[in-house]
């Protein structure tokens, strides 16, 4: 057996690797297995055109953490297809997030506001009061209790209300505002008690994020809540086990208001102990730093001229020849670029264990009576 994502291969200690798949030879035949390492935090990206596995990937991956030691699997699912995780003890959630866990100055951006216009400022302003408020009366923006143990008091849409019908603005800009608010509000993901970020991370039970149908505007706050809870939540010390965000369709979170939580994860999120895996089928979409900061990267095929490019941008001085030209063909094997060993290997992904619940429909699987 080979452990890639860590340097010294001996004594690997079962529990704290992931099973990936085996080795592909010339041939098409399997070789030995292939681990990755869950020891040591990771940022990795999975790459592969439509229906080449990458969601598949992300599904062995998600497995592999359920049962590894001392880590939390938490997966984001835009097109609700992780649900087969609930037979590896999985917990399905239609994630809710406490509004002032988005901070006060990325409100107009998320619902659609520009922040320099009177409406923008006013919806800032107002958020930052309301949350301000709300530390003043105990309240802490994603924990149980504030210091002190007073009971917190989160700052709520309604409780945004509640100022803007106090600030001193035009009544049809505070009109605007409200009018958004009724739209944040209608997303349904707010709450001001929504669980803590740091609670999906409590155990080691794989939380998945089913996002299907939910607004990609409101998707992406919810990400950069989650994102950014579980960096902090690492950083404060309130949780214990090693987070790891599994992000499926990531290239729908960057250059959103999800965008700089997300690049925190990936240029500083290893040090507190938060791994971080984006696939997509679109890496052109992606930006630079996501490949350049993953010590892992595992490609299924890729065809389109921006997405083979930007794994030009992987090519380390260890790797002989392009990859593009090194990708392998059949559904469910991948290239896997490890920087820890410098080394690069063709890898055919084990089947799930769990149901995957991906893949295109197809009218020749239709039974018809
Ligand atoms: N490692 C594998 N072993 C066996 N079958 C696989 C494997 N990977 C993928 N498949 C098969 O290929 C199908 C497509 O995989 P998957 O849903 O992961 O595609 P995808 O690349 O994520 O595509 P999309 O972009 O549409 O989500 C799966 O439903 C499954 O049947």
């Amino acid at each position: 057996m080979s452990v890639l994502g860590r340097e010294n291969n001996s004594d690997a200690d079962e529990s704290l690797t992931v099973r990936l798949g085996s080795f592909l030879a010339r041939d098409g035949s399997d070789g030995a297995a292939v681990d990755l390492d869950v020891d040591s935090p990771h940022a990795a990206v999975v790459f592969g055109k439509r229906g080449t596995g990458k969601s598949y990937t992300l599904g062995v991956l998600a497995e592999g953490l359920a049962d590894s030691r001392g880590v939390s699997p938490v997966v984001v699912d835009p097109m609700g297809v992780f649900g087969g995780l609930t037979a590896a003890g999985g917990r399905i959630v239609e994630p809710t997030v406490r509004p002032g866990s988005i901070p006060a100055a990325v409100w107009p951006d998320l619902v659609g506001l520009d922040p320099t216009s009177g409406a923008g400022s006013l919806l800032w302003r107002t958020v930052a009061d309301a949350v301000d408020d709300g530390k003043g009366r105990g309240g802490k923006v994603d924990g149980d209790t504030a210091a002190g143990g007073k009971p917190s008091v989160p700052a709520s849409i309604d409780s945004f209300r509640r100022f803007l019908s106090e600030a001193d603005a035009p009544d049809s800009t505070r009109r605007t505002v409200r009018n958004h608010l009724r739209l944040a509000e209608s997303w349904g993901i707010f709450d001001a008690d929504a669980p803590s970020v740091s609670s999906f991370a409590a155990d080691g039970t794989p939380t998945v994020l089913d996002l299907a149908g939910v607004p990609e505007t409101a998707s992406a706050g919810v990400v950069r809540a989650v994102a950014r809870g579980l960096y902090d939540a690492r950083v404060d010390g309130d949780v214990d086990r090693l987070p790891w965000l599994l992000v499926d369709e990531a290239h729908a979170f960057f250059g959103g208001v999800a965008d700089p939580a997300l690049r925190t994860l990936l240029t500083r999120g290893r040090s507190p102990g938060v791994s971080f895996v984006c696939a997509t089928q679109r890496p052109g979409a992606l930006p630079s730093v996501a490949v350049s900061q993953s010590d892992l990267l595992v490609t299924h095929r890729l065809t389109a001229e921006p997405d083979v490019e930007r794994l030009a941008e992987a090519e380390a001085t260890y790797l002989a020849g392009d990859l593009a030209s090194r990708l392998p063909t059949g559904t469910g094997e991948a290239l896997v670029v490890d920087d820890a060993t410098e080394t690069a290997h063709t890898v055919r992904v084990r089947r799930r264990r769990t149901p995957h619940e991906g893949g295109s429909p197809s009218a020749s699987e239709v039974t018809i009576d």
